[in-house]
């Protein structure tokens, strides 16, 4: 059913997409300002929404960089202007064809999106999904209304939730605020790396270029993509699956030499149902069944998905690394890495972020389709048969 893409194909690279979020006032446009001051972001186009207040960001903006800004009109870009945004981005890549260069764009989203359906548009677009590659999902969030921010808004939560690299911002105005800032964050998100803007001189090198798509050849650090929630310790080698959720269930990171176990027993209280899951299996699995996997995931958790991650270690391709994308119900057309890093772990590793999320059935579906150790759980066979084998699957 899905086709795999060569993610290094010289001619084809992908314009690397970075989506700005982080509520309202947490400090988004300052951290594009400071980006466009550093001279290592070049080739660079800005993409702006405005919620209401067209034009003051875009002066704010425009001091720093005076071609490549786009501003979108009024409206919020998780919805009315959507479209627009598809268009803005097409119109991009169609100049790129032209011979100017664009390495990446930077989507500032206004601070009441959800990026969710701003990347699934992107993803299901039959150019979009082609020509752009997401490279992180940032997520601006500050001292000093960050933490009333979470506790009352599920956007925020979102926003937090699927990011890849969390900006942490005013901490200079709150420095006693941030420990407890820290500790709300890792309980939505534990996997993300975590940055304190005041303190970073240069921000491009850490916000900036970190997904899989590389044009510089260098090799993509999976691990660092999926963030410690990916991370696990290889073990004997046999079928194996870890499993870590936040809301209750154990967290280890090994990988890092950092050996420990989190519990965050509040979690599922303090922060609502958003969740995230770890998949992990050692031995290669067969190409079918990753997509098949995904497909059930896709018809049964779909809309709690807001956004899965993934590596895969595949029997046709043990070499080259399946890496997945999906947001909501749907995937990023999967695309295979050249090669692992050097000193890798050879595993595939998932991550699942969500809402509502049936941990169970997500666990047990991965397992059956896997081949995975779980004896209490539903074999592929038994699901594919009858979906209703799920346990946990409801239907009216
Ligand atoms: N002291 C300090 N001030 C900051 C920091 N980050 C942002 N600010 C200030 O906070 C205010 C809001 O910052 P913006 O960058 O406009 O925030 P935004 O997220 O773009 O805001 P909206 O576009 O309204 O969603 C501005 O006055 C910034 O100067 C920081 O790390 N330290």
């Amino acid at each position: 059913m899905s086709t795999v893409s060569d993610s290094h194909a010289p001619s084809r690279s992908p314009i690397r997409l970075t989506l700005l979020t982080g509520f309202l006032g947490a400090g988004k446009t300052t951290v594009l300002n400071r980006l466009l001051s550093e001279p290592a972001v070049t080739d660079t186009a800005v993409v702006v929404n405005e919620f209401g207040e067209v034009g003051i960001d875009q002066l704010l903006v425009e001091a720093e960089v005076s071609d490549g800004l786009i501003e979108l009109s009024d409206g919020c870009l998780c919805c009315s202007v959507r479209g627009e945004l598809v268009e803005t981005l097409e119109r991009l890549a169609e100049r790129r064809k032209d011979g100017r260069p664009l390495a990446r764009v930077v989507v500032e989203t206004t601070g009441l999106a959800d990026p969710t359906p701003i990347l699934a548009a992107i993803m299901t677009h039959p150019v979009l999904s082609q020509s752009y590659a997401l490279d992180a999902i940032v997520c601006v969030i500050d001292a000093i209304g960050g933490l009333a921010n979470l506790d009352a808004n599920i956007e925020a939560r979102r926003q937090l939730a699927v990011a890849d690299r969390v900006l942490l911002t005013k901490t200079d105005l709150a420095p006693e605020a941030k420990d407890r800032l820290v500790e709300a964050v890792r309980a939505i998100n534990s996997g993300a790396d975590l940055i304190e803007a005041p303190q970073v001189e240069r921000l491009a090198g850490r916000i900036l270029d970190c997904g899989l798509s590389r044009l510089d050849g260098t090799p993509a650090d999976p691990e660092r993509w999926l963030g410690s929630q990916g991370r696990r310790e290889t073990g004997d080698g046999g079928p194996r699956e870890n499993f870590g959720a936040d809301g209750g269930d154990v967290h280890s990171h090994g990988h890092d030499g950092d050996h420990h176990h989190h519990r965050h027993h509040d979690a599922g209280h303090r922060h609502g149902a958003i969740r995230s899951l770890s998949l992990v299996h050692d031995r290669p699995i067969e190409e079918q069944a990753v997509f098949a996997f995904l497909e059930m995931l896709s018809t049964f958790e779909g809309g709690n998905v807001l956004r899965m991650k993934g590596v895969v270690l595949t029997r046709e391709h043990p070499e080259r690394p399946l890496v997945l994308h999906g947001v909501r119900g749907y995937l990023h057309p999967p695309a295979r890495l050249p090669a692992w890093r050097e000193g890798a772990v050879r595993q595939s590793r998932l991550v699942v972020i969500g809402e509502n999320l049936n941990l169970e059935r997500v666990r047990d579906l991965f397992s059956a389709f896997t081949g995975g150790m779980r004896t209490d759980a539903p074999d592929r066979t038994a699901i594919e048969d009858n979906p209703l084998a799920v346990p946990g699957m409801r239907f009216g």
